[in-house]
């Protein structure tokens, strides 16, 4: 960078400069700077984490700054461990309501009103705010950065360092701006946009960078799909995905259980108003991205980087000049069994799943249930709120009604078939049409097909039974 760059950056400083420069507890000539967290996140991965504490005699420093719920392995059909899948599952459940009374720390457990994904339910309580640095052993951390945060997933080492002294040695990533402009065609959802960011910058085009994503686009969305985006970033290898708060943030976290509130809350505003990036903050990349005649997309393949529009046909390997490309997109043709040249349109699906941190919000639940509403299913398919209070917000609409009518399941709160860690999997050779953020090969099952896509997508290939374009449907 010229003199004179780097003289601008320090005056126009970026959310992500703001943030990490006033978190640097230590600094070295080089290397990974040591960072404070406002907030460790975990879910019930943490087991692991956990081991190491009690087996090294540590303690946790700031228990108050910790907050835990478990996800991964909770079974949706039931509240009680009588429901879980096997033994396994159901000791999870046990260890993790030992290890947070072990620790004395804040936690939603199974039976909780609150208990959700962690994703879902951390900013929906008010405990991820502008400003933060947020950590959690799980790489879809990157989720909170919508509220205006620097979050990411660490490791289950790191999170024993974190538990134990509150700081983390990071090394700063570069920084990326995703300016998101044009106009947002009919039922292209922030689902569809952040597919589309992907598919174009691909899975490793962000490694090493933090994104801010900003433009029109992303500022005229509301905080769920802010959420949607940041939850995604991830998938373009970002080390986090960040927007710059705003009054849609602000509006979002007014009154949330802990939030700020009276005289903190005015001070808090006062302090997260200044954290957007500055006008003519330097970014060391910068990317446009413009949505204008954007279709719903939907993932052919086996990573996430692979979403086409709806209405456009599977690409051909044999186009592809680089040779490792081409033979991962093969791989992907075959577990998928799709071939090049088959229009997206009509591939018939086996099952669905709605659910997941990407989407799995309320805003997420009406958009299906629109779509639903009077309609039958005619593949078999789960409905899985992101949190209880997601569940709670739903019924109240009657949207748990719209989907069971629908021939769908409701279940309860957690990640389910997202990962199948629960014992929610769809059956060898099925192929999903999912609202979730991965379609890696065996995600949801082993041999399991998985096409990712916006929720209304998802709903209306229940209807028909195959990928079909919500454009034409009422
Ligand atoms: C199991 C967990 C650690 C994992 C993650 O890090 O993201 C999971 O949440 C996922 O989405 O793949
Ligand atoms: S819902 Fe899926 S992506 Fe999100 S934390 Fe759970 S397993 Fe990971």
């Amino acid at each position: 960078m010229s003199q004179q760059a780097t003289r601008e950056r320090i005056q126009k400083r970026s959310l992500f400069d703001k943030i990490w420069d006033r978190h640097v507890v230590a600094r070295r000539s080089t290397g990974p700077q040591l960072i404070y967290v406002d907030r460790h996140f975990l879910h019930d991965g943490s087991f692991h984490a956990f081991r190491q504490m009690r087996d090294r005699g540590l303690t946790i420093r700031r228990p108050d700054r910790v907050f835990a719920v478990p996800d991964h392995y909770v079974p949706t059909l039931g509240r009680t461990l009588e429901y879980a899948a096997n033994a396994e599952t159901a000791n999870m459940m046990v260890r993790f309501d030992e290890n947070m009374r072990w620790g004395g720390i804040s936690h939603f457990p199974l039976q909780d009103t609150r208990q959700g994904i962690v994703h879902v339910v951390c900013p929906e309580q008010g405990l991820s705010l502008p400003g933060m640095i947020i950590v959690c052993t799980d790489s879809h951390t990157s989720t909170h950065g919508a509220m205006g945060a620097i979050a990411f997933g660490i490791g289950q080492s790191e999170s024993v360092l974190v538990l134990s002294s509150q700081t983390i040695w990071q090394n700063k990533p570069h920084t990326m701006r995703i300016h998101v402009d044009g106009i947002r065609g009919q039922r292209v959802s922030a689902k569809d946009i952040v597919l589309a960011v992907i598919a174009q910058i691909g899975a490793d085009g962000a490694v090493g960078y933090a994104i801010e994503f900003d433009g029109p686009v992303i500022r005229a969305m509301e905080m769920e799909e802010r959420l949607t985006v940041c939850n995604m970033a991830i998938e373009a290898g970002a080390r986090c995905g960040m927007i710059s708060p705003d009054d849609i943030t602000f509006q979002y976290l007014h009154g949330r259980p802990y939030a700020p509130t009276g005289a903190e809350w005015d001070e808090a505003l006062r302090e997260w108003q200044g954290l957007p990036s500055d006008p003519g903050a330097v970014f060391d990349r910068d990317i446009k991205i413009d949505i204008t005649n954007g279709a719903p997309m939907v993932t052919w393949g086996t990573s996430p980087d692979t979403g086409i529009a709806i209405d456009a046909v599977i690409p051909d390997p044999a186009l592809e000049r680089d040779e490792s490309v081409r033979s991962a997109m093969e791989a992907a043709l075959v577990y998928m069994d799709l071939k090049p040249g088959t229009p997206m349109l009509g591939v018939p699906i086996d099952r669905v799943f709605i659910g997941s941190c990407t989407n799995s919000r309320l805003s997420d639940l009406r958009e299906a249930a629109k779509m639903l509403r009077g309609r039958r299913a005619c593949v078999p398919g789960l409905v899985v709120p992101g949190s209880g209070e997601v569940k709670r917000a739903a019924e109240r609409e009657g949207l748990d009604r719209v989907f069971k009518e629908a021939g769908l399941e409701w279940r309860e709160a957690g990640c389910s078939m997202c990962v199948a860690m629960n014992g929610d999997a769809g059956r060898p050779g099925e192929r999903i049409a999912s609202t979730t953020n991965r379609n890696f090969v065996g995600r949801q099952g082993s041999g399991v097909r998985t096409h990712l896509m916006s929720p209304v997508m998802a709903a209306a290939a229940a209807v028909t039974g195959k990928l079909c374009d919500v454009r034409h449907m009422r």
